[in-house]
């Protein structure tokens, strides 16, 4: 064993969370959180078909030319661009050439090919007329008449246009995208190298929080926040394990965490995070490993913590659904990333006019509730939503994203620009109503 007494190939350092900042700023947080955080090893091979979503763990070098050979882009006649100009475009059809049969021979010289999209060129062709605009004199053979002014190589796809053979089609760290696995698809491999998945355990804490489907007593809560983070994990392509409400027995809840720490990359914990330590799950965290209470200077979501079990991350997100989801989005989702090997991801907020106005204190980072429209001329435009506070679960489902105002701003007046970002850049799917 190394002196520190963990493992070579720990994933974290020793209480790599720890901050001596009574307060952090947005900035400060994720540069804390981006030096510490590091990418599983674990690969597996996965069919092509289940790829989408997932990491790639390989390069992916094209092994042959996208298109394999020259073909035709349209259905039509195929010739040599020189006999098209020797003959003024009068030209015996000689052969006929269907997508997946390619000519056994060469186009002789003097004569023109039908030919259909897809189909293979033939040696001596190097240009295609379309149907449409041909002209067919019938006789033994039939002579296609082709207007004038084609150039050479018209309405044919070079071999390797798309994707040479050898060329680096994407490298390791890219989540495929559904065009990504299309061009794999596209060079004919079937099986890709991709990171694992990584496994989340969820916590939801309170003693009044009660899950949907049982019934409810004065001054206790549905447990919404289970749901909310179960989605948005799934959303970034991560497992998840339900630990349930956990409250009040102490020597149960470290005995489930120790077990879930074991097994999981993350746990992630929603609620008991504005008073340090008081918690029966907070405390279970300090014992198994460390955790600490950082206060950013954001809002919502200003007490969040930060710990780990051994290998495994422990965030604790605020009880408050709103804050917990900013959160989430702001910091968890890009730790995740990080250790799904895509490298640690915040998304580049867009700048749109702002259709609101707004006084702000200054020295902490606000995360509105936007809402997109278009203005009298047709321009994108984002709105606030109404009410302020972090209990209302109504402001996340009106929006289309996170108005975003920095640390210095004290207002906005509608027109001026503010930066967004739509919840689509984190994975979830855009509103439809
Ligand atoms: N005296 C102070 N009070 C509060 C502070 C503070 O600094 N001093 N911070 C406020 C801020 S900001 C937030 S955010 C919350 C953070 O609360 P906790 O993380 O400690 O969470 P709880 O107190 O357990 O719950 C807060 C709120 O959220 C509801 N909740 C909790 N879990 C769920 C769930 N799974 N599903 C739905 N709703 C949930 C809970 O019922 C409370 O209403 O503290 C502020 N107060
Ligand atoms: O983190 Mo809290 O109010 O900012 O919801």
């Amino acid at each position: 064993m190394p002196p520190n007494n963990r493992l070579p190939d720990s994933r974290l350092k020793d209480d790599c969370f720890a901050t001596d900042r009574e307060c952090l700023t947005h900035a400060e947080a994720l540069a804390l959180l981006k030096a510490q955080v590091a990418p599983v090893v674990d690969s597996e091979t996965v069919p092509l078909i289940a790829a989408g979503g997932r990491v790639l763990a390989e390069e992916i070098v094209a092994p042959r030319d996208v298109p394999l050979a020259d073909n035709t882009a349209v259905d039509g006649y195929a010739f040599s661009h020189a006999d098209y100009i020797a003959s003024e475009g009068r030209l015996p059809v000689a052969m006929r050439i269907a997508a997946g049969h390619p000519a056994g021979t060469a186009l002789a010289q003097g004569t023109a090919a039908q030919i259909f999209t897809g189909a293979v060129m033939p040696p001596g062709a190097d240009t295609v007329a379309m149907q449409e605009d041909c002209r067919i004199d019938d006789g033994e053979p039939p002579i296609v008449n082709v207007p004038p002014g084609l150039k050479q190589g018209a309405n044919r796809r070079r071999a390797g246009e798309d994707v040479a053979a050898g060329s680096a089609l994407l490298v390791p760290g890219l989540r495929l995208r559904p065009q990504d696995v299309g061009a794999i698809a596209s060079t004919g491999k079937a099986e890709v190298t991709v990171y694992r998945r990584l496994r989340a355990a969820l916590v939801s804490t309170g003693d009044e929080i009660v899950r949907p489907g049982n019934p409810i007593a004065p001054g206790q809560v549905f447990d919404a926040n289970h749901y909310l983070l179960s989605e948005l994990l799934a959303a970034a392509n991560v497992a998840v394990s339900d630990l349930g409400v956990l409250a009040d027995d102490p020597i149960l809840i470290r005995e489930r965490l120790a077990e879930a720490a074991a097994s999981h990359d993350i746990l992630i914990t929603s609620g008991g995070v504005s008073h340090g330590g008081e918690d029966h799950l907070a405390d279970a965290v300090a014992a198994l490993g460390s955790r600490h209470l950082w206060q950013l200077a954001i809002k919502p979501g200003r007490p969040v913590s930060f710990g780990q079990i051994g290998d495994c991350v422990a965030v604790g997100l605020p009880g408050n659904p709103v804050a917990a989801f900013v959160c989430f989005l702001n910091y968890a989702m890009p730790v995740l990333s990080a250790m799904g090997g895509a490298g640690f991801q915040t998304p580049i907020p867009y700048r749109i006019p702002a259709a609101f106005d707004f006084a702000k204190k200054p020295g902490r980072r606000e995360f509105l509730r936007g809402i997109l429209e278009r203005d009298a001329d047709g321009h994108m435009v984002v709105k606030k939503f109404a009410r302020d506070g972090s209990a209302l679960i109504s402001s996340l489902r009106e929006a289309d994203g996170l108005i975003l105002l920095a640390e210095e701003t004290t207002s906005v007046a509608a027109g001026e620009t503010v930066e967004f970002i739509p919840f689509s850049a984190y994975g979830i799917a855009e509103r439809t109503l």
